[in-house]
């Protein structure tokens, strides 16, 4: 029989790398700022806020920055439940200009390289050189110009790259967990590269250390703060925009766009807002996503419950060259990531892959170089009663051997949700498991179910008999007797 790989539980910095890129709704405030103080001191219970005097000498060094035009915006920066935002003092017109922050107020790479570390960062990736610039300003304290942006940034997020052990703990099971190992390890890497190739051989300009937690700490922010469509070269940290809070009764896709260049923000509707991107459409991030860049979770939303399967054909396979010709030839590879999402269906090429992989035996011939061109399609639809019940076993064998990893179940979790007075950290932790739990229960529901229909499911052998005219409706084979 054919191997069947799936790893439900590899260390997954891949998927961080995969990650979605959609940027998330914003948000501006609209609250009365009292009531809010009050509300805050017990959300944002993890974060330390900016003082009174941080963020009015932020909105000072703005001002004198030429980003707040006359009359004074409608907005201004205020503790709110989510930490710092933006509360808006009016309603405001659709399209209506808010706040215009210029170009030389945003952090990006010719920010950078237009500073005195800029030739020693030539060449790095844009969050590293952008990371060793706030870094750098930081430890700089009050002979930075930037000193008014560093003081209201916060000190750490609720993601899960910032929890202690402890914290870490009430993940124990999930791929959120081994994500985070592993986006911890590429931080790590890319400081312990950059500490060597430009931070030791330039003591003159990094004067004061800087060690991995800080390089962490500047990853954070980036992760959280940086505009998601606006990554990798165009990485860019936006003072003042950056303030604005993620709702989810947003889901506008397209509440971005750049005006004539000029980084102008406005309104679109009411609450929401245009940034000097460009919009594409993008997928929605997950909650596992949410939590690892911003920290923290929608949980009553179904779409962001996700867990996603590592299939992959074995190299100790027999048939692995076909295989992954076959796989590569239809857009996939050796290994492939399936995000199964709660309530939605399977996405649509896992089955034809898990088909594939489970290939062998009797049904092996498919692999012949003969069926190339029409193998996928042959893969969309049952193969045989062996290969469908291949699949159906493994992979309720890969569900039931992850969910063992889960330290509560479901229900368990669900009583601790119910019960309330969570902190922000352990409120994501069982978010996150539940959620994980909740889709893999889903796929050995499928499973489970596709395994009691194996014997009205009709297989390869029956539909060519059928092309060829040789069964009838009834799957009976139809004979030419003499009469
Ligand atoms: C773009 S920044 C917004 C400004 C930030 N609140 C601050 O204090 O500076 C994104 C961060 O704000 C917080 N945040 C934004 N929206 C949130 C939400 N809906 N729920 C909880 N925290 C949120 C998270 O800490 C996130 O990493």
């Amino acid at each position: 029989m054919a191997l069947l790989h799936i790893s439900l539980h590899s260390p997954s910095p891949l998927s961080f790398q995969r990650s979605s890129t959609t940027i998330p709704a914003l948000i501006f405030s609209r609250h009365s700022s009292a009531k809010l103080h009050q509300r805050s001191i017990k959300l944002a219970a993890a974060a330390a806020l900016p003082s009174e005097s941080a963020i009015a000498d932020f909105w000072r060094w703005l001002r004198e920055r030429g980003a707040l035009t006359q009359p004074p915006p409608p907005v201004r920066p205020a503790v709110v439940p989510e930490g710092l935002g933006l509360v808006a003092e009016r309603d405001m017109l659709r399209n209506e200009v808010v706040v215009e922050v210029p170009k030389k107020l945003w952090i990006n790479t010719n920010t950078v390289a237009a500073s005195e570390i800029g030739p020693v960062t030539l060449g790095l990736k844009p969050w590293v050189a952008i990371a060793l610039f706030l870094l750098r300003e930081k430890a700089m304290g009050a002979a930075s110009l930037w000193r008014p942006y560093l003081d209201i940034l916060p000190p750490e997020t609720d993601s899960p790259i910032f929890w202690s052990e402890e914290e870490l703990s009430q993940m124990r099971g999930t791929q959120l967990l081994n994500t985070t190992f592993g986006v911890k390890e590429y931080v790590q890497n890319e400081f312990t590269k950059v500490e060597d190739e430009v931070i030791l051989p330039n003591k003159h300009l990094f004067q004061k250390t800087i060690n991995s937690a800080d390089f962490l700490w500047a990853f954070g922010i980036l992760r959280s703060r940086a505009f998601s469509r606006l990554r990798g070269d165009k990485l860019v940290l936006i003072p003042l925009a950056d303030l604005i809070n993620h709702n989810s009764s947003i889901t506008s896709e397209d509440t971005c766009w750049e005006i004539k260049g000029k980084g102008l923000f406005s309104r679109e509707l009411i609450f929401s807002l245009r940034t000097p991107a460009s919009v594409n459409t993008g997928e929605q991030k997950s909650n596992a996503e949410l939590a690892l860049d911003y920290g923290f979770i929608e949980s009553n939303n179904k779409s962001r419950e996700l867990y996603t399967m590592t299939l992959e054909i074995s190299e100790s396979d027999p048939f692995y060259g076909d295989k992954l010709d076959i796989a590569e030839s239809n857009g996939l590879g050796e290994t492939a990531y399936f995000d199964i999402v709660l309530d939605r269906p399977l996405p649509p090429l896992m089955l034809p892959y898990l088909r594939l992989v489970a290939l062998g035996g009797a049904d092996a011939f498919l692999l012949e170089s003969l069926f190339r061109n029409t193998v996928w399609g042959h893969l969309d639809l049952p193969v045989s009663r062996a290969n469908e019940e291949t699949i159906c076993r493994v992979i309720q064998d890969s569900c039931t051997s992850a969910l063992s990893y889960y330290q509560t179940t479901v229900e368990e979790d669900e009583k601790l949700m119910e019960r309330g007075g969570l902190d922000p950290r352990s409120e994501i932790a069982i978010g996150i498991r539940s959620g994980e739990k909740k889709v893999l229960l889903q796929i050995d529901e499928v499973f489970r179910a596709r395994e009691s229909e194996l014997d009205t499911l009709e297989y390869y052998q029956e539909r060519r008999l059928k092309d060829l005219g040789l069964s009838g409706e009834q799957g009976e084979i139809i004979f030419w007797e003499s009469k």
